[in-house]
This record gives C-alpha cells, sequence and structure tokens, in this order.
C-alpha cells in the first residue's frame, strides 16, 4: 500500500453532476461558460439537483419556494446574538447550519424527497444567516427577506436593508453561478464522506463549510483581499510580489490542484471586475489585481484561480472581505447539496486505507518506567 499525498490524481468516485475535461468544466454537460453568461443561480441550483434545467413553471415553483423558506427560527436569531461580535463569519456560519437541524423535524429523514427539500431550504436559508450576523455584529436588527426576488438580490438586500443596484445583483447572481460546483473538490468531498455513513444532510453541509473555510481553498478570496489591500497601491505590487515570491510564500488565488493551464472561472470574474470598476470610475483594485496576475503568471507560470478576481469584485459590491468565503458557501451549497443527494443514490461508506509509517514491533512500558 502506496499513499498518494493529498490524494492527487486518485478517482474517488463516480459523479454525475459536473465535470472537468481539458480544463473545461460543465455542470451537467452545460459548459460554464455558457451557463455563467445566460442562466440564473436559481437555474443552476435546479440543474445540479435535477439533472436537467428547469421550464418556466419548474423555476417559478423553486423560486417560490426559497422565498418561503428564507426565513430562520428566531431561535437560531437570538442564538446569533450571543456570538462574540468578532468571531469568524465561516465559524459562524457552521455553527449556526447546525443549529438549524435542532428546530427541523426532519434533519435525519434520509429519503430524497426530504433531503432535496431540506437542499432548498438551506439555500434559502443560509444567506439570511450570513446577513443576519453581518449586520447583528454592528449592533443592527436582521433584515427579514424579501419575497418574490432572486437570492442574490435578497442577499444584498438584507446586509443594508436598501434595494440593491441591479447591476450588483446581476454580478452577484453570476458569481454564485460561477461558484456553484466543481467536480470532488475539498469541500464537496467532505459532504460526501459525512453523508455516506448515512448520517444526514445538515451534518454534511456543516462538514463542508468547515472544509471550505481552509484557505486552501475557499478562504482564499479573503486571504486575496488582505493581500491587494496590503499592496495598497500599483506601484507596490511589483516590490510586494517580488518579495513573497524570494521567501517562497503562496500567492493566494494562483494555483489549482486540477487546471495547470488556467481557471476557466477567472475569465469571467476578471471581465466583472474591469466592468465595475469602469462603473465605480476607479480602477485602482482592478489594476493591482492585473499586475499581481501578469507577475505571478509570467514568473511562477500559475494562473489566476476562480477565487482571485471574485475578491476585487466582491469589494467593488460594497462586501466585508470576512463575508466572500461564507459567499462562496451559498453557492457551492447547491453543489454540496446535489453531491450528497447523488452519495445516497447508491451509497458505499468511504474509507480509505492509510500507509503506516510509524514505529513497529515496540513493547507497551509501564507507566513508572517511561
Ligand atoms: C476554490 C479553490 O479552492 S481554488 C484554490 C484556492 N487556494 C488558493 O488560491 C491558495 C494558493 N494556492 C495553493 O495553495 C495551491 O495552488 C493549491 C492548494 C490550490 C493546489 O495545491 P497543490 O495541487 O497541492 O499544489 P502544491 O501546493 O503542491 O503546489 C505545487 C508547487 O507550486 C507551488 N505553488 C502552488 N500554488 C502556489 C501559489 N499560489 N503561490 C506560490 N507557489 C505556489 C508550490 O509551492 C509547489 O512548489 P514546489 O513544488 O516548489 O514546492
Ligand atoms: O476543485 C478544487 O479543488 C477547488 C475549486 O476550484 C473549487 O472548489 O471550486
Amino acid at each position: 500500500m502506496t499513499a498518494t499525498k493529498g490524494l492527487e490524481g486518485i478517482v474517488a468516485a463516480t459523479s454525475s453532476i459536473s465535470s472537468i475535461h481539458d480544463g473545461v468544466l460543465c455542470y451537467r454537460g452545460i459548459n460554464i461558460d455558457d451557463l455563467a453568461e445566460r442562466a440564473s443561480f436559481e437555474e443552476t441550483a435546479y440543474l445540479l439537483w435535477n439533472g436537467k434545467l428547469p421550464n418556466q413553471s419548474e423555476l417559478e415553483q423553486l423560486q417560490r419556494q426559497f422565498s418561503d423558506y428564507a426565513a430562520v427560527p428566531q431561535a437560531v436569531l437570538a442564538q446569533m446574538k450571543l456570538y462574540p461580535q468578532g468571531a469568524n463569519t465561516m465559524a459562524v456560519l457552521r455553527t449556526a447550519v447546525s443549529a438549524l437541524a435542532l428546530y427541523d423535524e426532519n434533519a435525519n429523514d434520509n429519503t430524497r424527497e426530504s433531503n432535496l427539500k431540506k437542499a432548498i431550504k438551506l439555500q434559502a436559508q443560509i444567506p439570511t444567516l450570513i446577513a443576519a450576523f453581518a449586520r447583528i455584529r454592528q449592533g443592527k436588527e436582521p433584515v427579514a427577506p424579501l419575497k418574490g426576488v432572486s437570492i442574490a438580490h435578497n442577499f444584498l438586500y438584507m446586509l443594508t436593508g436598501e434595494e440593491p443596484d441591479p447591476i450588483a445583483v446581476r454580478a452577484l447572481d453570476q458569481a454564485l453561478v460561477l461558484h456553484a460546483d466543481h467536480e470532488l473538490n475539498a469541500s464537496t468531498f467532505s459532504a460526501r464522506v459525512t453523508i455516506a455513513t448515512l448520517s444526514d444532510i445538515y451534518s454534511g453541509v456543516t462538514s463542508a463549510i468547515g472544509t471550505l473555510k481552509g484557505p486552501l481553498h475557499g478562504g482564499a478570496n479573503e486571504a486575496v483581499m488582505k493581500m491587494l489591500s496590503e499592496i495598497g497601491t500599483l506601484d507596490q505590487a511589483e516590490p510586494y510580489i517580488q518579495r513573497k515570491l524570494a521567501n517562497r510564500e503562496k500567492i493566494m488565488g494562483f494555483g489549482h490542484r486540477v487546471y495547470k493551464n488556467g481557471d476557466p472561472r477567472a475569465k469571467h470574474l476578471q471581465k466583472m471586475s474591469r466592468q465595475l470598476s469602469a462603473l465605480k470610475g476607479d480602477s485602482t483594485l482592478y489594476d493591482i489585481s492585473v499586475k499581481v496576475d501578469q507577475l505571478v503568471t509570467g514568473q511562477k507560470g500559475l494562473k489566476p484561480n476562480v477565487d482571485f478576481y471574485s475578491a476585487s469584485v466582491y469589494t467593488m459590491l460594497g462586501i466585508p472581505g470576512d463575508l466572500f468565503t461564507p459567499i462562496f458557501a451559498i453557492s457551492r451549497l447547491s453543489g454540496w447539496t446535489a453531491h450528497i443527494l447523488e452519495q445516497l443514490e447508491d451509497n458505499r461508506l468511504i474509507r480509505p486505507r492509510a500507509e503506516y509509517v510509524g514505529a513497529t514491533n515496540q513493547s507497551y512500558v509501564p507507566i513508572e518506567l517511561r
């Protein structure tokens, strides 16, 4: 038995949800480039869960369900008011999603029908939880969700209590489409491992949130923004990056386990970042990002991943840096739950082996002799 570090190149599941072949990403066989330009996040979530795009009445029904389920139990909001105001936002989300399970009497029902309903419910409630904490920590009351608007619209509205700009809504919606699923990424693998024990969907999603939080995965988008802020001005980009590379430090938002010639999602986020900076009449963040991209690509041959240009996009939408990874979770919830449903269709416990490299032939030494 020989271990493969990080399971690189190991095919650990079959899936018909998303695929990556020759650098092309598809959800259910549809190229992400098409979906990013033409689909809404609601259509995308339906596609991931059901394997086909919704017709008009199916889409309207899903939108109604999102509206009906978006409020969260008062008890969960009351608990959130007791969380430390400075708590890590992904830890908050992980805790609050876990708490939602306590108020769902069907939490442990693992039939497809029940789990699909819980997936839709979680998709509606997670934006409400994140927006609520963003307000609670500022000493403000949470804003109740609107009915009849998209998830992107509702999230931006619940953050501020004001009607969002349609351009911001479209940009966030497109970002949600781009982040929705990504084959057997680390957080999706966590979700599948958890549900494969026949645990429950809330446990699967809680595991996934904990996994997405790390800076080598979803947490990279927040780390990118921290780097862009540290750079501050365009003229500082080159010395900053040279210093990091000379110290062999990682540049967040670059590199990928699967894509070696570039992440197909990054170009959409770069375009969005450019368009938003033109609209704002301030291209500082975009210019710094492009400079960093040129330096890292030129010197290390590493290309930006989905997390790199999303940082400048979210900042230009007025969203604080520590909500970037929770926004990733809003989107990826659709993928995690699609994988949970798929895993349960033909389940087998996920239990690989480890290559033992420790000591052998040791004898027990009584405590008084140690
Ligand atoms: C949504 C997502 O999860 S996308 C990924 C988000 N994560 C990041 O942006 C964090 C920065 N990137 C990374 O840490 C890595 O590229 C990962 C984690 C994404 C992929 O990791 P792996 O496939 O394990 O690649 P690994 O870390 O082994 O890198 C291979 C080599 O490239 C280097 N490298 C990889 N990424 C970077 C980077 N961002 N900056 C500098 N060097 C890098 C490594 O140091 C290593 O060099 P070495 O062989 O000289 O030691
Ligand atoms: O697939 C991965 O390893 C990471 C990634 O890009 C994602 O989860 O979107």
